[in-house]
């Protein structure tokens, strides 16, 4: 066979593919209706078990390795069970699936844009995209309604918890409705032929200098360009059109103003991924079928042992906390507001038992928002 007819024939085999896909996706979202009508819950740890080991066994047979045939469909799979969680709270919310207003930081190709697009790609037809200079502006654009939900980075993997977004949480109206997990590769992006021993200045957001210092470190002689997001970095070298001043950003966004890459993988965590959530006017229902996140807010005020006897409350009423954050409280110096992540639902009775008590035995607490989990963990495919 022919090169060219070799290449139509793998061309013709991927688009197969891509049909079957789309044909398993809608079965998977009918399932979800089944489910609802059975009171089941979405995920089926046992039935994906059961999956995985007879695919293994078939691919086998065809020559293709455990790993292999494990780790597409651990990709298949989590695409699965996002897909019927979004579908289910679609309906259960009430929400609008054909075109959605969403705040945003920076322009096309920021880290946040592409977040977006992954969000809501399974929730609405069209998304009406609004991108912003900064988080006070995202949340303002949403409290003031002129965009229907907002996607804000809270916390990442090299860098930690992004205190502006917290800070910003304490005083905000809007109610968490959604997170989302994306990894976040940075790469070194620059016109084409930069040379990189002649760059003079790196430009990108803070968020994005503070996750690659290390890498920074190793630069000398090289002014920092603090800018509003990685894709106004993008935007400026773009402009400037000067090869010794180079981004820091994703490979695809830089992409979209004709930036190339000259270093990848620049993170100080080989792991790099970003934890967004999504805000919006109205607080939503998640439903029973899948696993709920709650996060709330509490000043417990600063008698010795405030906080553990806050900490057994959640015990007591066997409720597993995620995350523990605190930020201090403006205009209260050295007082700290605590920020709490739990893997429940608003709506259960052990988690309604422990907000009125820790109303009770605190000074203030303010729920956030209870909206579904994002965490798909993969399950293993042993006998
Ligand atoms: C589609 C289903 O829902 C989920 C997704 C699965 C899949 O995509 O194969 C398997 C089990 C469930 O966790 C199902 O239960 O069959």
């Amino acid at each position: 066979m022919e090169l060219n007819d070799i290449r139509q024939a793998i061309s013709d085999t991927d688009q197969q593919l891509i049909g079957l896909l789309a044909k398993r996706r809608s079965l998977a979202l009918a399932v979800a209706t089944a489910k609802l009508s059975q009171n089941k819950p979405i995920r089926d740890t046992k039935r994906e078990q059961e999956l995985l080991l007879s695919l293994i066994e078939k691919g086998k047979l065809q020559g293709l390795d455990a790993q292999y045939v494990t780790r597409i469909f651990h990709v298949i799979i989590e695409d699965s069970v996002l897909q019927q969680q979004a579908q289910v709270q679609g309906q259960l919310n009430g929400d609008n699936t054909d075109a959605v207003r969403v705040a945003f930081l920076g322009g096309q190709g920021s880290y946040s844009y592409w977040a977006t697009q992954k969000y809501f790609a399974r929730r609405a037809e069209h998304i009406i995209e609004l991108g912003c200079d900064s988080f006070n502006e995202i949340v303002n654009a949403v409290e003031t309604g002129h965009a229907d939900y907002a996607l804000l980075p809270i916390e990442n993997t090299s860098s930690g918890s992004i205190n502006e977004v917290y800070d910003i949480l304490q005083h905000t109206r809007l109610s968490i409705v959604g997170e989302l997990t994306h990894p976040i590769e940075h790469c070194l992006l620059g016109l084409p032929g930069t040379d990189l021993s002649k760059i003079r200045q790196v430009c990108s957001h803070p968020q994005v200098i503070a996750q690659c210092s290390q890498f920074l470190l190793g630069l000398t002689n090289v002014k920092i360009d603090y800018c509003d997001s990685s894709s106004a970095a993008f935007a400026k070298v773009k402009a400037l059109q000067d090869p010794t001043i180079i981004a820091i950003g994703g490979e695809e966004g830089g992409k979209l103003y004709g930036l190339e890459v000259l270093t990848r993988q620049l993170a100080n965590q080989k792991h790099n991924v970003s934890r967004f959530i999504v805000v919006a006017r109205k607080a939503v229902n998640v439903a029973k079928a899948i696993p709920a996140k709650t996060t709330f807010i509490m000043y417990t005020g600063q008698q010795p042992g405030a906080l553990v006897e806050a900490l057994l409350v959640l015990r007591q009423h066997g409720i597993s906390m995620s995350k523990l954050e605190s930020r201090p409280i403006p205009g209260n110096p050295w007082e700290e507001m605590f920020y709490v992540d739990v893997a429940a639902n608003l709506s259960d009775y052990a988690m309604t038992r422990a907000l009125e008590e820790l109303n009770s035995i605190t000074k203030f607490v303010k729920v956030l928002g209870c909206y579904p989990s994002d965490d798909i963990t993969p399950t293993q495919p042993q006998n």
